[in-house]
């Protein structure tokens, strides 16, 4: 059961849906001005943690980005966003810091103006041009929030060009200013952020990839939307979320019931290899090794069995006919052995386009089944995407954007919104599918969606891909028979994945990940925390 707090962290909303949400509160009582004071109350601490040194006993995280009592430049907008701003300006000069305004706009909406008159009554300078701008330790962005609605224009354009150009800290308030909300995408331009606080509820925006150059470090100010508001909002439409570490640690097989047996945990058949490819086959095997499947058999081309053999020894090892190419040829599987008796397939990695028949039969099994890489390929090759829908087992495809184009064409651009993207493909094919990135986004057939927030660009390598897909189908292999709906787990080993990816990064730097590497910091995410 996940506390509020959790469940809160969770949400991910568009600018729509947060416009009703807080439509909502507004209509239940709470005066506007009231909930402008303690958003903007709660920001003004947070850039107070920045500034200070750690205080024993706080349980938040301590970032200290600022000297002590750094000059701040607040920049407003005409909005609610730049309101927000101006209650910062004025907490700060009374907390004792130097606070300057720059507010490039005459028209504001009242509150926004009201607070600008009070700012000014008591002393704090507010200007027009970023020129009269003293030089500041920090800025603080309330330009535009989840009300920018067009794309930005000079000489507005210009100012956010410039103030990037100082190379500053900027905090930004809710969103940088010039992102879409929803998509993430920059309209005409865009502040940079260092750090932004997103109000009450995460943006859809700040977790798409196109989207993370502008928006440094982001974290929710928790400002006590009442749940059934939240509830009540989104409701009848299909979810889009956030991995958290208490969701993904949830869906783990852990504790494993004291009795029980290899082939109750999970038997996951990987198809993997090539000639050509023998190191992808190794990287998925030991992928699947970290996810602790109970048992783990492994079909490649007879000439790579020795060498899988050797790196792992705890493997059923399937060497199989292949083409003069060196693909396999045939799924030649022990005696008594059919595919169906298998948990779980994961195939793919390091096929290549040759082992075409390979992957029609696995789609004619009724087993759970992940495909990848080749596997991904020669289904986008063979056209048949529409059968998945029929197929008897879940399916679940992890393209990167490459191959996802390559496998779903008309479905508008996967660069320019993720979510919508991976919805629509989920929704036409049938398939849980998993979209690759910087923040890799997962979508069953319904519409619902699971968002990966945080991960490493040190992942960017060759091979990690493969770790996952091992990762994935191991899982997989182990739930089964459970009744865990199958996006759960793929979120689960994106996060998983994500997870060792940072924890390996951060004691080798983003440069010491390679995927061998990788497959090994697997196990360390979870000891101590499930
Ligand atoms: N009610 C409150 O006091 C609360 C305020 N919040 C803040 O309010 C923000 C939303 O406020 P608003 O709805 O007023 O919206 P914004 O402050 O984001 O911006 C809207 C204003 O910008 C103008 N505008 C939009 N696009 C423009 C463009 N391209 N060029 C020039 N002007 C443009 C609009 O005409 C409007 O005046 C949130 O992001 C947040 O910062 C909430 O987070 C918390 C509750
Ligand atoms: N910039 C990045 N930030 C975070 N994760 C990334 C980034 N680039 C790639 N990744 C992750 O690394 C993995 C790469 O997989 P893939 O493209 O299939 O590579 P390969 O086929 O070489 O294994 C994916 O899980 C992806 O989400
Ligand atoms: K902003």
């Amino acid at each position: 059961m996940l506390t509020k707090k959790e469940s809160i962290s969770q949400v991910i909303v568009t600018a729509a849906q947060m416009r009703e949400i807080e439509g909502r509160i507004f209509a239940a009582g709470m005066p506007v001005p009231a909930l402008m004071e303690k958003v903007a109350g709660l920001i003004a601490s947070r850039i107070q943690d920045f500034s200070s040194n750690f205080e024993q006993g706080r349980q938040r995280e301590q970032v200290r980005i600022l000297p002590p009592f750094p000059c701040v430049g607040i920049l407003v907008g005409p909005g609610h966003n730049g309101g927000d701003a101006l209650v910062v300006a004025r907490e700060l000069h009374f907390r004792g810091y130097a606070v300057w305004v720059y507010l490039p706009f005459d028209k504001l909406k009242e509150l926004t103006s009201q607070h600008l008159q009070y700012a000014q009554s008591i002393g704090i300078p507010c200007y027009g041009e970023i020129e009269q701008l003293p030089d500041c330790d920090v800025l603080v962005d309330g330009l535009f929030g989840f009300g920018l609605e067009r794309t930005i224009t000079d000489p507005i354009a210009s100012v956010i060009n410039q103030l990037n150009e100082w190379n500053k800290p900027i905090i930004s308030i809710d969103l940088p200013s010039g992102l879409h909300t929803d998509t993430g995408e920059v309209l005409g331009t865009a502040i940079r952020a260092t750090y932004t606080l997103c109000l009450g509820l995460w943006k859809q925006g700040l977790l798409q990839d196109q989207a993370l150059d502008y928006v440094g470090k982001a974290e929710l100010i928790d400002f006590d939307i009442p749940w059934a508001d939240v509830q009540a909002v989104l409701e009848d439409v299909p979810k889009v979320k956030r991995i958290t570490p208490a969701t993904a640690l949830s869906t783990l097989p852990l504790p494993r019931p004291p009795v029980t047996h290899k082939y109750k945990e999970g038997h996951l058949l990987l198809i993997c290899g090539s000639r050509r490819y023998a190191g992808g086959a190794i990287l998925t095997a030991l992928g699947a090794r970290g996810s602790g499947v109970g048992m783990l058999s492994i079909a490649v081309p007879e000439s790579l069995k020795q060498l899988l053999v050797s790196h792992l020894p705890e493997a059923l090892v399937i060497g199989c006919p292949e083409t003069e190419s060196g693909a396999i040829a045939q799924l030649q599987l022990p005696e008594k052995t059919e595919l169906s008796s298998f948990s779980a397939i994961a195939c793919g990695p390091g096929l290549t386009k040759d082992a075409t028949s390979i992957v029609e039969e696995v789609l004619a099994s009724d087993r759970p089944l992940v495909l990848d890489a080749d596997g991904l390929n020669i289904l986008a090759q063979l056209g048949t995407i529409p059968t998945l829908q029929q197929r008897p087992a879940v399916t679940v495809l992890t393209p990167h954007t490459g191959e996802f184009q390559r496998l779903f064409p008309d479905v508008a651009d996967a660069k320019h919104d993720r979510v919508k993207a991976v919805q629509e493909a989920a929704t036409q094919s049938g398939a849980v599918v998993l979209l690759k990135g910087a923040r890799t986004a997962i979508a069953n057939p319904q519409g619902s969606v699971w968002i990966n927030p945080e991960s490493t660009p040190a992942l960017a390598r060759g091979g990690s891909g493969d770790v996952l897909t091992g990762l994935l189908g191991g899982l997989l292999a182990q739930v089964a028979n459970k009744e865990i709906p199958v996006e759960d787990i793929v979120a689960t080993a994106a996060w998983w994945h994500g997870q060792a990816g940072i924890l390996a990064a951060s004691e080798r730097t983003e440069l010491g990940v390679d995927a061998f590497t990788l497959s090994q910091y697997l196990l360390k995410v979870i000891v101590g925390r499930s």
